[in-house]
């Protein structure tokens, strides 16, 4: 089975308000599967539904074939998360607070925790208090944590709050070699798009609580449409005109002319719209397209067929 987490038409109602409304998607072993969304879309209440902090409304999650409605305990046994900060005691070394951490959980050696700590990079500093580590090595250790009992799925809400571009590129490197190498579902939210881009297999846009579309990062970001910058003499003028022969896509202006996407096969025909109507071209060139511009396009249309 390829699925380790299947979230089947979940629901979440909180005091007559439907949060999460019908969501479903799974997440493959061996992948980081990214849940981007603006704030309060409904990131964390659909991370607290996986988890098990909160029940769900309606719908089902199953974790390794187990649902989480029917058996519980054995569903979440699977899952290592950090949906809050982690807990630690900061007078404490980093490696007694491993040790006091296992005392909770049965079967935990001090061979794994070692394990644990150089997989997370942690070596050197584990013996130092935790009061002086940096907020990227204490979510390091927050990781070490919830890897101890070997879950097959890594849940972490919003990871790379409040860290530095290096505490980020860490955290980063370390999902990803969890995925390859530990073959584990990983499971990121984040409302950082660009961070997203670099640190995941695939995506779930999520908002207002329902999930828009799921795609691979590269189909997403690389479509068959390109961006493509065209340099005006008028770009007032050009802008309206494209806008009238292509109603349904986003034109921006920008410094030297008009920016907007299109597939390769359009081009000579936007052209000949422009040179027609008296504008002269100075130049195009293809822009690459960011993960933010395919963000905004898809999150506009659904807004924009929302209201319609
Ligand atoms: N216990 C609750 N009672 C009432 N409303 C709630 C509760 N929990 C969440 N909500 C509402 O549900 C919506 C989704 O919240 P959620 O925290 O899941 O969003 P999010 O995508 O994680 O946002 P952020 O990026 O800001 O953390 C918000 O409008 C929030 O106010």
């Amino acid at each position: 089975m390829k699925s380790i987490v299947e979230i089947q038409n979940v629901t979440k109602v909180i005091k007559g308000r439907t949060i999460i409304d019908s969501l479903s998607f799974n997440v493959n072993k061996g992948e980081v599967f990214g849940f981007l969304g603006p704030n309060g879309a409904g990131k964390t209440t659909t991370i607290r539904m996986i988890v098990g902090l909160i029940g769900i409304t309606s719908g089902d999650i199953k974790i390794q074939g187990t649902s989480i409605k029917t058996d519980f305990e054995k569903a979440v046994s699977h899952i290592g998360a950090i949906v809050e900060n982690p807990e630690m005691y900061k007078f404490m070394s980093g490696y007694q607070n491993l040790i006091h951490y296992s005392r909770m959980s049965k079967g935990i050696s001090k061979k794994k925790i070692d394990e644990t700590v150089e997989l997370v990079g942690l070596t050197d500093r584990i013996h130092d208090k935790v009061k002086t580590y940096s907020l990227g090595m204490r979510q390091r250790l927050g990781l070490a944590q919830c890897l101890l009992h070997d879950p097959k799925v890594l849940i972490l809400d919003e990871p790379t709050n409040g860290l530095d571009p290096a505490g980020i590129r860490e955290i980063r490197d370390h999902l990803r070699k969890l995925a390859r190498e530990k073959d584990m579902a990983v499971i990121v939210s984040s409302h950082l798009l660009s961070e997203m881009e670099m640190m995941c297999d695939r995506i779930g846009i999520i908002q207002n609580g329902k999930l828009i579309d799921v795609q691979l990062i590269s189909d997403f970001v690389h479509g068959k449409e390109k961006m493509y910058e065209i340099e005006v003499d008028n770009k007032d003028k050009a802008s309206k005109l494209l806008q009238k022969t292509y109603p349904l896509i986003r034109i921006k202006q920008t410094e030297i002319g008009v920016l907007l996407p299109l597939i390769k096969e359009d081009v000579p025909e936007t052209v000949q719209v422009l040179v027609h109507n008296e504008i002269q071209i100075y130049g195009i060139k293809e822009v690459t397209k960011t993960l933010e511009d395919r963000f905004l396009e898809v999150t506009s249309n659904k807004e924009e067929t929302a209201h319609a």
